[in-house]
């Protein structure tokens, strides 16, 4: 240490010494610098920074050797040998070069320690090989300890100021790497000098190659010029990618900052090196420190406080191991009652970046879009789609030997509803049947709407066709029962078809459609019931269809005819007029009955174009009658249904020329059943054009007394079933005496219909009946058989 500070103090001039100091200076903040900007670029752009920075620490290196060496006092008689002079820094540039490019190309601090060690190894190579260039007439030897300690400040000052540039850009952080570069190269030479001990020898010569200290003052100002040079453009360099740097930090910054996700990134070591406020706040990580924190220690001390589960040695090795592994990874996470989606991204160069987005709504959004997807938006019931995975999922889960049952419901004449009390009623009653349905089933069933007035249920866990049928009862039972809507008492009845799985199909669309032709029975057998499913329906449903395309066609084709039935006045015993029945003269199967059509064109509409036809001949062929003889045409419930009704009468009466009063409209109780404040002002209008309204099938129905209080009909006529019974039965008597007696206190005409023999027509004529029509005087037959029919009395045998 004495021989060191004696070098220093005697042996060297300060003024030199300073001047090195400075020039050191001035190359370590240089270099510092360039190694700032070799680490932020990358692939050839780095390879040229390093090589830049290893020129100028290289050559400050060997420029303040050997300024230094000017001011060593014993040195100045000597010269420097060229070629090991040169050597020299080769040396520094080279060996720094290393180093450099060790520390720049990693984030691992051991790492770039060892990168300073070897630039402090540079400093120690360049410095002992310039020494050997000395040529001097004097003998040198070294103190070995003295050069030990100099080689080991080096490298000990190197490897700290490579770590400290490491750390981070910051204007400290640089200046106290040059301090320590400076140190290192400084610390280093003065040790070294101060090993040396220089015993004159005159005999020893200076080489022929050698270079005189003038000339090596002018070498050393070269390159101490050139450093300064170099260190200018560096700095002007540096300024201006601070400045870029700067500019670019604070876009990144207003971009991290105005991110709606969380973003936090991490070093290979799992270390937090950068994170925006948003997740900070989504974590609630705002008032912990993190930057620099290991995730780990973060992960712990959450957990300490009970915000965090689960093993977090565990969770932060694997985040690592995938970082490591190049694996990205996707993860939703439950945190503080919010959903968070978090994707893990590694980093080229280790590390990873973790971003974090709340993705609470949307995935409530998401499950209400799934919902609305799959539940029907007025009733909140499963819709068909869910209903048939729910089939499916049922018949997936039916063991065996376990019944599942499949009950399709239609709400019977629910469209009357709706047209008579409009919408929202409507609306509001498939609410209510909703609400009842889903009360009568048992949890572990499954009650739809399908659509419309169509519900369904699948019935699970049963193993017995009669748990289906007990259902079905009280789901009858209990969609019957009156509803009480916006001070309306409604009372709607329903239908059900059931099939039971295995025996009726063994997936949905089987088991649907037989429930749906069962449903369709239980319509066709009155509605307000239920059925099972039989084979044959499908036979059945089948024709049906086909029936319906005969229809179709056989409208287009003219297959229809009217055939005439007479009514007679029984005191008179004379044709008082004709009712028009409809026959269908199918080219194969023959004359076709109304009862096995009609039903069908009402279910499908037709019956409206076919009625319009029925009113058009009816009215035609009584315009060729006596002017005596009046027309009796049926209406259907569905004709009061379509808006062209009156228009249709009109025409079929101007088009004919008959005088209205000779047509007679023939209605059921059944017309006044629906939407009755609409037929009934149908049917006074139709009255106010003259036509004639009689009461058709009278005593079947549930109270057809009150209907003649809702309508002043001009005839009853008394339903066949009473007078075929009239011998056998006393209440049909009695029902006969009572309506005819009904009749001429009202001042009503009243027919009998069914009249099938002489014993029925005297006793119709004793009860005081004003009309008779039956087989007794003719079956119904074509018009061209009218005359005929007005000649003779009883055409029984002929028809
Ligand atoms: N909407 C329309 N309905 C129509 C039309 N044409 C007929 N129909 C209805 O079809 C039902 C069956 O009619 P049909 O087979 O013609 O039977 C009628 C008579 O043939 C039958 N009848 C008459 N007298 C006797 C008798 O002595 N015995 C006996 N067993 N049957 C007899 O009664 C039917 C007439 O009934 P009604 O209409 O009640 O007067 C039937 O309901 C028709 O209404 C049409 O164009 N449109």
């Amino acid at each position: 240490m004495y021989q060191v500070l004696y070098c220093l103090t005697d042996e060297h001039d300060w003024r030199l010494v300073a001047l090195a100091g400075a020039v050191c200076l001035l190359a370590s903040a240089a270099a510092i610098s360039l190694f700032h900007r070799a680490r932020a670029a990358h692939g050839g752009a780095r390879v040229a920074w390093i090589s830049l920075d290893a020129a100028v620490a290289g050559g400050g290196i060997w420029a303040t050797h050997f300024i230094a060496m000017l001011a060593y006092g014993p040195g100045a008689a000597g010269a420097y040998d060229v070629p090991v002079t040169v050597l020299s820094l080769i040396f520094a540039i080279a060996v720094t070069f290393i180093g450099l490019s060790i520390s720049v190309s990693t984030t691992r601090s051991p790492l770039i320690a060892l990168g300073g060690a070897v630039v402090g190894g540079g400093v120690a190579a360049m410095h002992y090989t310039g020494m050997m260039a000395l040529d001097i007439p004097a003998n040198v030897t070294w103190a070995t300890g003295t050069v030990t300690a100099s080689i080991v400040l080096g490298i000990v000052f190197g490897s700290l100021a490579l770590f400290a540039a490491g750390r981070g850009d910051s204007l400290s952080g640089a200046l106290g790497a040059t301090v320590l570069l400076t140190v290192a190269i400084v610390s280093h030479h003065f040790t070294a000098m101060g090993a040396v001990k220089l015993t004159p020898d005159p005999a020893r010569a200076i080489g022929g190659l050698s270079i005189p200290p003038g000339s090596m003052s002018f070498l050393t100002a070269s390159a101490a010029v050139a450093i300064i040079a170099i260190a200018l453009v560096a700095a002007l360099l540096d300024r201006r990618a601070k400045g870029e740097l700067g500019r670019q930090q604070v876009v990144l910054d207003t971009a991290l900052e105005n991110m709606s996700q969380g973003l936090c990134m991490f070093d290979a070591d799992g270390k937090i090196i950068l994170f925006n406020e948003r997740y900070a706040a989504m974590l609630r990580r705002a008032d912990m420190p993190l930057t620099g924190r290991l995730l780990v220690d973060v992960l712990r001390e959450e957990q300490a406080k009970g915000h965090w589960q689960g093993d977090v040695e565990e969770f932060f090795a694997r985040l690592v191991v995938d970082a490591r592994e190049g694996r990205t990874t996707t993860d939703v996470v439950k945190r503080f009652g919010r959903s968070i989606r978090v994707v893990n991204q590694p980093m080229q160069g280790g590390g990873w970046v973790a971003t974090f987005e709340d993705i609470t709504e949307w995935l409530e959004a998401q499950a209400k879009i799934s919902h609305m997807a799959r539940h029907d938006a007025l009733t909140n019931l499963p819709n068909r789609m869910l209903f048939h995975e729910r089939l499916e999922q049922g018949l997936r889960v039916a063991k065996a030997n376990d019944q599942l049952a499949v009950l399709c419901l239609d709400l019977d004449h629910f469209k009357d509803i709706n047209d008579s009390l409009g919408h929202p009623i409507g609306d509001a009653l498939l609410q209510e049947v909703g609400r009842r349905l889903a009360a009568c089933a048992g949890e572990n069933d499954t009650v739809a709407r399908l659509g419309g007035d169509e519900f369904a249920v699948v019935q699970l866990g049963r193993s017995e066709e009669a748990a289906a049928a007990v259902l079905a009862g009280r789901l009858v039972e209990v969609i019957s029962a009156p509803y009480e809507i916006a001070d309306h008492q409604i009372v709607i009845g329903v239908s059900i078809g059931i099939s039971l799985s295995p025996q009726d199909g063994s997936n949905p669309d089987e088991l649907l459609k037989n429930a749906d032709l069962a449903l369709y029975r239980a319509k066709a057998d009155g509605r307000g019931t239920y059925r099972f499913f039989e084979t044959g329906m499908d036979a059945r449903a089948q024709a049906r269809r086909l029936l319906e395309m005969d229809l179709r066609a056989a409208l287009q084709r003219n297959e229809f005819e009217v055939h005439y039935q007479p009514i007679r006045d029984v005191a008179s015993d004379r044709v008082v007029a004709f009712e028009a029945l409809l026959r269908w003269n199918h080219p194969q199967r023959g004359l076709i009955s109304p009862l096995n059509f009609i039903p069908l064109a009402e279910e499908t509409g037709l019956i409206v174009q076919l009625g319009e036809q029925v009113l058009r001949s009816a009215c035609a062929d009584a315009a060729t009658w006596p002017d005596d003889i009046g027309v009796a045409v049926n209406l259907s419930p569905v004709q009061f249904k379509s808006p062209n009704l009156i228009a249709s009468v009109i025409d079929a009466l101007e088009a004919s020329g008959l005088a209205a009063s000779r047509l007679e409209l023939e209605i059921t109780e059944s017309v006044l059943l629906q939407n009755s404040e609409a037929t009934l002002a149908t049917l006074h209008e139709l009255r106010a054009k003259g036509v004639r309204i009689s009461l058709d099938d009278f005593g079947t129905g549930y109270s057809s007394l009150s209907y003649l209080r809702s309508f002043p009909f001009d005839k009853i006529k008394i339903d066949r079933s009473f007078v075929s019974e009239l011998a056998t039965r006393q209440d049909s008597m009695a029902i006969i005496r009572a309506v005819t007696g009904l009749g001429r206190s009202l001042g009503i005409v009243t027919t009998a219909e069914g009249v099938e023999n002489d014993a029925q027509l005297e006793l119709l004529r004793r009860e005081g009946c004003t009309q008779a029509q039956g087989y007794l005087f003719s079956k119904p037959r074509p018009a061209s058989d009218v005359a005929m029919m007005l000649e003779r009395p009883r055409l029984r045998a002929s028809a």
